[in-house]
């Protein structure tokens, strides 16, 4: 790819994704102005169920759907579709057990043929299958495939990595390293779409979208998105928070930050991260808080 093209974002345009039988009709699984997403950007898309998160995750990985009206530039991300991995991993598992499944990625590659099965049992190691790397799918559980699948998808070499509630079938520990593998490949130049449920795996000045009944409803921080901002609809207590505008509740650390402020404990930027939060303890909890 010659280096400018390289350099242009992704860019959806006028974009509707109909559903099953109303081309003609009025309802749409999505439907958005413009959303553009960077080279080597990091994006967390959330909402609630069927809020349309996955239709626009798999746009965004390149993967159009059938009836779909509107412009998809491609970009940075070029014209093959970019690594994806699904919330049920198993409809996107090619070989038939995770060595397999990692080997594939790497051929893709063009790992050679000497260093492949060190890499393999690297990845595998990473990820924490290797008791299980010659198992057949069916002999392991969801999160495993889950797993299986991350490995995979990280081990490629692609502008963009898109990661569909990668971590749903997964334990806490399991969750962290499938974000550490994401951060992993991210710190290696390439955008990452990571789409979620979870709020806690929202970062204070990283860019999240927020998807309501298929429309883009916030495009910001996550400290915006948790606490609002000047700009949003100010309610009694101050800016109203547009994660519950688009339907989400709120962690309990950011509803108790936003009643420490309505008290006037302590004052914006509101504190997000276990750091933020232990500088309002030891501030005891007045003033200045995160900076
Ligand atoms: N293949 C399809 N054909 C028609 N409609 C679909 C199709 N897939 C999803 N939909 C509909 O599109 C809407 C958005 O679905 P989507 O899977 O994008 O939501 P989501 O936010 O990812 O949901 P979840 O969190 O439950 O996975 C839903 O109303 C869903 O019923």
């Amino acid at each position: 790819m010659e280096r400018r093209e390289a350099e242009k974002p992704i860019v959806l345009g006028n974009v509707t994704v109909y559903g099953i039988d109303d081309l003609e009709g009025t309802t749409s699984r999505l439907n958005l102005s413009r959303l553009t997403l960077a080279a080597g950007e990091w994006l967390t898309v959330v909402g609630v169920n069927g809020s349309g998160k996955s239709t626009l995750a798999r746009l965004l990985a390149g993967i159009e759907p059938e009836r779909m009206i509107g412009t998809l530039e491609r970009g940075f991300a070029g014209e093959n579709s970019c690594p994806i991995v699904l919330q049920q991993p198993k409809a996107q598992l090619f070989g038939e057990t995770p060595r397999e499944e990692v080997m594939f990625a790497l051929e893709w590659r063009g790992i050679s043929a000497e260093h492949i099965l060190e890499k393999v049992d690297q990845a595998l190691h990473r990820v924490g299958l290797t008791a299980l790397a010659d198992e057949p799918w069916d002999r392991l559980s969801g999160g495993q495939q889950q797993l299986a699948a991350v490995s995979a998808a990280t081990e490629c070499d692609a502008p963009l990595l898109v990661l569909d509630e990668a971590t749903s079938m997964l334990d806490e520990q399991n969750r962290d390293t499938v974000l550490r593998t994401a951060r992993e490949f991210h710190a290696r130049g390439s955008a990452v779409v990571w789409v979620t449920q979870r709020l806690d795996e929202l970062e204070p000045d990283s860019r999240v979208v927020a998807v309501g009944e298929g429309s883009i409803i916030f495009d910001g921080t996550g400290r915006e998105f948790m606490y609002g901002s000047a700009g949003d609809e100010q309610g009694e207590d101050g800016p109203i928070s547009p994660c519950l505008r688009a339907g989400l509740r709120l962690p309990y650390l950011a509803e108790f930050a936003i009643e420490l402020r309505r008290q006037g404990k302590i004052a914006d930027p509101l504190p997000m991260t276990d750091r933020e939060w232990r500088k309002v303890w030891e501030s005891g909890g007045i003033g200045e808080t995160t900076k």
